[in-house]
């Protein structure tokens, strides 16, 4: 403890409901001289020079560190008081004189008093006198006095009975009774006995409410020491308190009334009042010397109470310590002189400066201190923003991690199950294989066999075609050579002939009869068509008529047509080229739209047999060049592979039936058919259509007349052209291929154009349209009109042949108006002979 003449320091007793210390209204701070007391509407920090709690410090570590030095200046001679304050039940009597338990401050005090072991001047044994006053509603009583007689008081306030009432005079209770000694237990005993006879009373705030001022004065002998012990009444609300009557309420105002005082004194000697209101309370009149004399110290203990429904008063308390803090000096008594008194004054204002100046540097010091706190706050503050911030981020960098994870999670998740169902799918479908097999064990031997009956079939269309193609190739070889060596005959014999052949051509001209040739034994004369096939194709005899073997006939087209029909009924006898040729004289056809004639030839023999194997020779070559087609778009409805040998010789591919016809215009129903043909519709190019008759095959082999159209041209429009020059437009109906192909409806033959006829000769620019007798066609029952496609030409050009002489002659029309071109064999009819196999 310090030197300073006033000290003050809390003792905060334990919670009167027993209640812990998280529950506690009052904290001490650090360093233990501060105390914070929380209410609801803060805290309030007050600075003291100690701060003691009950629960950690019972009484005797209490007096030690706080009373235990005043007491030792005491012994040496000093002046110390020791003043109890606070409201009621904070403690107060507590403190001052202890309970069974622990002993109390005076008692303390008195031992540590009279068992100094300190050298005292006068003897080893230090000798104490001791009074004992009670200031009970502004009367002082003499607690030690007995027997004796109450002195009469005021007339509103009873005595106390058989308490001595003492008169204050000059700070001093008159005629006090005292009781000395040199052992402290006796002196203790006997104060404790007297402090029992205090007025007391239970109020609502203490069972035992103190309901007067307590003094306990220790003189220490011979050192001149005096301890002044004051256990003041708690200052107290009288409706908190409970007083119920007047002299309860007088009760409450006249401790009040000293404790105000005593409150009043302290601020005025804080403020350095030159007046001191020491008389307006017994109190305060006692208490005169310890504020004035020399040296004297005062000791001011804040009793405290932690609940914190006395946080009010304990504020008041607290208050009051502040201001007793202040007290830098205390006030002497007044000088004798002027000087002394200027001097006094002088000292006294320096004292206030300095405890001015002190409370302004305190004042700076819990400034900085403060600054200090808030700026460690601001900066934690701060620290804990960032720390927020970089939380938040963290957060959201971890919900975007979550997110992209968990959509990962779900991808992969989705990869698996697809995965997986995969997995199972083909085990299934291998499950249900098995299963099929277990079921069918049978199945994978039958389609094994399936396939070998596939393969086998298709082995054996490939032996066909080698046998079609080496029997074709072998009959066109032997045929090559038959013609060209019929060929070389035929030139010498038009060499021979030239001229006759000159005269028959002028014949023709001139409008010479059948008849009139006949007699020209170098000319092959028309045969009319009733005449029997036989007779009609043998070449008329000129002179000697021996037409026997052994007879060497004329190289004449005749003979070599004979010998030619001779070598295919005998074949593998092929010696020499004996070739049946059809002579025409030249000029005998003559341009479409001028009146001409129709020149045909004849032979002289002709079985059917025989014709068969001559035509049969034009099919295997149409055959073999067929069979070098490959098929096109647009062409005719596939071929019949499967197909082989019909009447005894190779047929042609046929197409497989109206079904492939019918596939051909269900294919133009779709829009993908419909613009593919509008966008070949717009192609206009000149096609060159050839027309061959299916029936007569023969003519079969090759074309019997080209047209020339539009390749947009519709097949019915194609129809109407060869109309005009072969046939009857209503006689025959295209079919799709070249021989044995499905008819074409006629109702589809406006739907259908050139372009989607067959390729002829795998010439983009040609056409092939193949002819057939149209199923209810009169000439269906005319077997004349079925093996001669033709429409007699002579009949538009009013010929005169008869028209069964056509029936069996292959006519080649030149070109005209309707742009019917010749085949490719009019240079030789222009020479007035044709051979077969030209092609
Ligand atoms: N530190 C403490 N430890 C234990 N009990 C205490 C303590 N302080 C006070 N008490 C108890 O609280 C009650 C009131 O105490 P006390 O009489 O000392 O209060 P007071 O301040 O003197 O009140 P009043 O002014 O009304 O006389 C007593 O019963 C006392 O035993």
């Amino acid at each position: 403890m310090g030197s300073h003449p006033v000290e003050v320091v809390g003792r905060i007793r334990g919670h009167p409901d027993g209640k812990g210390e998280q529950s506690s209204a009052l904290s001490v701070l650090a360093g233990g001289k501060s105390v914070r007391l929380r209410c609801d509407q803060g805290y309030r920090d007050f600075v003291l020079d100690g701060v003691s709690v009950a629960e950690e410090e019972n009484l005797r570590a209490f007096y030690a560190k706080y009373v235990e030095a005043r007491v030792d200046d005491v012994r040496a001679g000093g002046r110390c008081t020791v003043m109890m304050y606070g409201p009621t039940g904070a403690g107060k009597s507590h403190t001052m004189f202890g309970s069974s338990k622990e002993a109390g401050v005076a008692y303390l005090a008195l031992h540590q008093i009279m068992k100094s072991k300190l050298p005292v001047p006068h003897g080893n044994r230090t000798n104490v006198t001791a009074n004992v006053l009670e200031i009970y509603n502004e009367e002082v009583y003499d607690l030690l006095a007995s027997n004796c007689v109450a002195s009469p008081g005021p007339k509103s306030l009873k005595p106390i009975p058989g308490r001595a009432r003492l008169e204050v005079r000059g700070g001093k209770a008159k005629n006090a009774t005292f009781i000395s000694g040199e052992d402290p237990s006796k002196l203790v005993n006997e104060i404790a006995n007297v402090e029992k006879r205090r007025v007391v009373k239970s109020t609502n705030c203490n069972s035992r409410s103190s309901r007067s001022h307590c003094m306990v004065v220790l003189n220490v002998s011979g050192a001149g020491g005096k301890l002044i012990l004051v256990d003041m009444a708690g200052s107290e609300n009288s409706d908190q308190a409970g007083s119920i009557g007047s002299e309860a309420k007088i009760q409450t105002g006249k401790i009040n009334q000293g404790n105000g005082a005593l409150r009043r004194v302290v601020e005025c000697i804080a403020n350095g009042d030159p007046y001191i209101p020491y008389r307006d309370s017994k109190l305060t009149m006692l208490l005169q010397d310890s504020f004035e004399e020399d040296g004297a110290k005062i000791l001011m203990i804040l009793c405290a109470s932690p609940d914190g429904r006395d946080a009010y008063k304990t504020i008041c308390t607290l208050e009051y310590g502040a201001k007793a803090k202040c007290i830098v000096r205390l006030p002497s008594s007044p000088p004798k002189d002027r000087a002394t008194f200027a001097d006094g004054m002088e000292a006294v204002l320096l004292a206030r400066l300095r405890h001015k100046d002190e409370c302004i540097e305190r004042l700076r010091q819990e400034y900085d201190q403060k600054e200090r706190e808030r700026l460690e706050i601001a900066q934690k503050l701060i620290q804990r923003q960032e720390d927020l911030k970089a939380l938040t981020l963290r957060t959201e960098k971890m919900e975007e991690e979550k997110v992209k994870r968990l959509a990962e999670l779900q991808a992969e998740m989705e990869r698996m199950m697809k995965e997986k169902a995969d997995e199972l799918r083909r085990e299934m479908e291998l499950e249900l294989q098995l299963q099929v097999h277990k079921i069918c064990p049978e199945n994978g031997q039958y389609r094994l066999a399936e396939l070998e009956k596939v393969i086998q079939d298709q082995r054996q269309e490939i032996a066909v075609l080698h046998l079609r193609a080496e029997r074709a190739e072998s009959q066109v070889q032997e045929f090559l050579q038959a013609s060209s060596q019929a060929w070389a005959e035929s030139n010498d014999i038009v060499d021979m002939d030239l001229s006759n052949s000159i005269c028959m051509s002028r014949d023709f001209t001139n409008g010479s009869t059948a008849d009139d040739r006949a007699g020209d034994s170098s000319v092959v004369s028309a045969t009319p068509a009733s005449a029997d096939n036989e007779q009609a194709l043998k070449p008329v005899e000129t002179s000697s008529g021996d037409t026997g073997e052994d007879t060497p006939q004329p190289l004449c087209p005749s003979n070599l047509e004979k010998k030619f029909e001779l070598q295919f009924e005998d074949k593998g006898k092929i010696s020499s080229a004996e070739v049946s040729v059809g002579r025409i004289e030249a000029g005998a056809v003559s341009p479409v739209g001028t009146k001409s004639t129709i020149d045909h030839f004849t032979s002289h023999e002709r079985v059917a047999s025989r014709k068969a194997r001559i035509e049969n020779i034009f099919l295997l070559c149409g055959n073999h060049r067929e069979l070098a087609k490959s098929p096109r778009r647009g062409d005719a409805p596939s071929w019949d592979t499967t197909s082989d040998i019909q009447d005894g010789h190779l047929s042609p591919f046929r197409p497989r039936d109206r079904d492939s016809l019918k596939a051909v215009l269900d294919s133009l129903s779709t829009p993908e058919a419909l613009h593919a043909a509008a966008t070949i519709s717009n192609d206009n190019s000149d096609t060159e259509v050839y027309v061959k008759w299916e029936s007569t095959k023969m003519a079969a082999g090759k074309p019997i007349c080209s047209v020339h159209v539009s390749s947009s041209t519709s097949l019915a429009d194609l129809r109407t052209k060869i109309g005009l020059h072969v046939i009857s437009p209503s006689d025959f109906s295209f079919s799709l291929g070249d021989f044995g192909g499905a008819p074409i409806d006629r109702a589809a033959e406006n739907a259908l154009l050139v372009r989607s006829l067959p390729l002829h000769e795998n010439n983009p620019n040609w056409r092939l349209a193949c002819l057939r007798t149209s199923a209810t066609s009169p000439a269906k029952s005319s077997p004349s009109s079925r093996s001669t496609p033709f429409k007699p030409v002579e009949n538009r050009a009013t010929s005169t042949s008869p028209p069964s002489a056509s029936s069996n002659k292959l006519v080649k029309v030149r070109g005209g108006e309707e742009n019917i071109a010749p085949v490719a064999d009019i240079d030789v009819l222009s020479r007035g002979a044709v051979f077969f196999c030209k092609h």
